[in-house]
């Protein structure tokens, strides 16, 4: 066998970590008829070989692994002739030609090169006792930079693969997106004369276009297209062949007494209505009305008495002392209207293709529930969302600061604003099938509001996922899986797998990892512009699966891959304060965070 040591003599056992051998182990070495071979740093092909992380010794351990099969060791397990039977000539010159090095870093490997090396350790160990441990350590070494190697090489056309076929998922979404705003377009009449007879979405008036264009230009953000007046009495219980107006609003930015907001003009786009950020703001914002909401939708926590019964009085008192518009759900006009025909004027939908259109038609959301209910809101709208009012009815409330025995006081100072409103960011989720390789993946995409987590399901096996962000290696997770949540989320599922709580307007992506089998494996934040992917490599033992937001369990595997960038439709909830008092009242109510006794006064203190 051919050993290559580094002058002065060490052994890498991977690309960051080599051991010292002392004079004594060299001179064992040297005794036990390997042939050894010292290189000095200053070569070239040193150089080489060390950048594209491979050792040197290691590099010669592989092209033996390679070349060698038990039977070609000799009773010593000398090998030095075996490199040449194999076609390889000599091996020093081999490390003198960087283009010999490439050639044969791209071979595939040899089938069974592990069986070799055990069968090849096991020889060692019988005749040279003291090279044991080292042998096995060089070799276990070597095996994973040989993988390294090969994992780069492969990398590296995995991942312009991969950009490719992220490109056509994100090209696919956006023809997609513009297809759904082209028809709520074609649906709407933009010269605001005709009233269209198969028309159940809202229409577009150009007037009041105008008017918002030139109200917009000097402070805050305005809605650009507004909807047209509608007939608010009409009783249907499908979405109506009606007009609806929608209600026009202003966003503005304020930070110490500074409301200009004049920088977020370029970064954040406002049509038809609906907010798109290209950035996030870590700003209060500010939301004005500037024409009355008309129409509002009411999501209900399913299964509870008391939300049935503030639903119905909510209703009630919007129609009657408001005059507004609602909608609910199928189930809950089912409900409402088992309790009396009077709630006959509720509107809902029949076809879940309709839902696609509600952004479309509702000025606002209010929310009856806990987290559970706003997540399902948000879930509603694979797009824009509009405002969201969130009352708590449920046991915890993060995202719920409104407490329901006021509902009056707050809907009136709601729908006469302007509110506070927090930009809650989500999470766009791809997955993409291995199998889907050369073509357009079909999966739907998903957006989350808290967390997309990649787990190990009910298989008993480690997860092995592999990370990259934006095609750079983050790193491989072994243990139960991974969270990649968002600012909101982090109160959530992350929270309790150890990773950071984070204001709800801070941009960025956690990333952390549940029962990593680690010592070291500390959650990350990721700023909000990074692509993530995680893959689960071929050679993983099972399974994982994603669930978004706690739902819709999806399996991948071997070869499959979860792509997650930000969404650019946020959910823009109200506050009851402001986003900072009521993200700190959360975790102090939600989790009596650092609730500690106060230290008493006396006793020892500083002279
Ligand atoms: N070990 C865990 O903590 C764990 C496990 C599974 C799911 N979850 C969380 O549950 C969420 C789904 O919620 P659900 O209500 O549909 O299921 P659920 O009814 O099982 O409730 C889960 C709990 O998480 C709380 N929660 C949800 N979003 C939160 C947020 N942003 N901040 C703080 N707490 C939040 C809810 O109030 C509720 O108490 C998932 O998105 C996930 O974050 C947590
Ligand atoms: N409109 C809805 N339709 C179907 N499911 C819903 C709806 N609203 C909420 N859910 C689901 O019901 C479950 C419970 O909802 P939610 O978290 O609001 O109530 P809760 O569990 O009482 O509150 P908390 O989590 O604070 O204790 C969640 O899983 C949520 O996804």
């Amino acid at each position: 066998m051919n050993l290559y040591l580094h002058h002065p003599p060490r052994v890498s056992v991977g690309p960051s970590l080599s051991l010292s051998l002392s004079p004594q182990v060299l001179a064992n070495l040297h005794s036990t008829c390997l042939h050894i071979y010292t290189f000095s740093p200053q070569l070239p092909n040193f150089y080489h070989c060390c950048c594209e992380g491979i050792s040197v010794i290691s590099l010669s351990l592989s092209l033996y692994i390679r070349a060698m099969s038990p039977s070609q060791l000799d009773s010593n397990g000398n090998a030095s002739a075996s490199l040449q039977e194999n076609g390889i000539p000599d091996s020093l010159s081999i490390l003198n030609s960087e283009k010999a090095v490439q050639e044969i870093i791209q071979q595939p490997l040899m089938q069974g090169i592990e069986d070799n090396l055990i069968e090849f350790s096991e020889a060692m160990r019988s005749t040279i006792i003291f090279w044991i441990p080292l042998t096995v350590h060089i070799f276990r070494g070597a095996i994973a930079l040989r993988r390294a190697a090969e994992g780069k090489a492969s990398a590296q056309a995995e991942a312009v693969e991969w950009k490719r076929k992220y490109e056509l998922e994100r090209a696919r979404n956006l023809t997609l997106e513009h297809k759904v705003l082209s028809s709520g377009e074609s649906n709407g009449d933009v010269n605001g004369e005709r009233a269209d007879s198969s028309a159940d979405q809202p229409v577009l008036s150009s007037q009041t276009y105008k008017q918002s264009e030139v109200c917009c230009g000097k402070h805050g953000l305005c809605s650009h297209e507004v909807l047209r007046d509608g007939d608010p009495d009409s009783d249907c219980n499908v979405v109506q062949n009606r007009m609806t107006r929608k209600a026009s609003f202003k966003l503005s930015w304020c930070c110490n007494g500074d409301n200009s907001g004049q920088q977020k003009h370029d970064i954040v786009s406002f049509e038809r209505g609906n907010i798109t950020t290209a950035e996030r703001s870590s700003k209060q914002i500010s939301l004005k009305w500037e024409s009355q909401p008309q129409t509002v939708l009411i999501l209900t926590k399913p299964n509870s008495t008391s939300v049935r019964i503030l639903c119905a009085e909510m209703v009630r008192w919007l129609k009657e002392k408001k005059k507004l518009n609602i909608f609910v759900e199928p189930r809950v006009r089912i409900e409402l209207l088992t309790e009396s025909s009077y709630y006959n004027f509720v509107q809902t939908w029949q076809d879940d293709k309709e839902i696609v259109l509600l952004h479309m038609k509702v000025d606002l959301v209010v929310t009856l529930g806990g987290d559970g209910t706003v997540l399902w809101a948000a879930s509603m709208f694979k797009g824009p969302v509009p405002p969201v009012v969130p009352f708590s009815l449920g046991s915890l409330g993060f995202m719920t600061p409104f407490h329901s025995e006021h509902y009056r006081e707050c809907l009136d100072s709601i729908l006469r604003g302007p509110i506070s409103i927090t930009l809650r960011h989500r999470l766009l989720c791809h997955v993409i099938r291995d199998a889907a390789k050369n073509e357009y993946d079909t999966e739907e995409s998903v957006i989350v509001l808290n967390e997309v987590t990649i787990d190990r399901g009910i298989s008993s096996f480690l997860t092995n996922l592999e990370c990259y962000c934006d095609n750079s290696f983050v790193t491989c997770v072994q243990g139960d899986g991974l969270i990649l949540s968002t600012t909101s989320g982090s109160t959530a599922y992350s929270l309790a797998a150890g990773g950071s709580m984070v204001h709800p307007q801070v941009p960025g992506i956690l990333f952390t990892p549940i029962c990593p089998h680690s010592l070291s494996f500390r959650p990350l934040i990721l700023p909000e512009h990074v692509t993530l992917r995680v893959q689960v490599p071929f050679n993983s033992r099972s399974h994982a699966w994603a669930s978004f937001d706690g739902k819709d369990r999806k399996r991948l595997a071997p070869g499959d891959a979860l792509v997650c960038s930000m969404a650019p439709w946020p959910v823009p909830t109200a506050c009851q304060s402001d986003s900072t008092s009521d993200f700190l009242r959360s975790i102090h109510d939600g989790l009596h965070w650092n609730l500690r006794k106060t230290q008493s006064f006396d006793g020892p203190s500083d002279p």
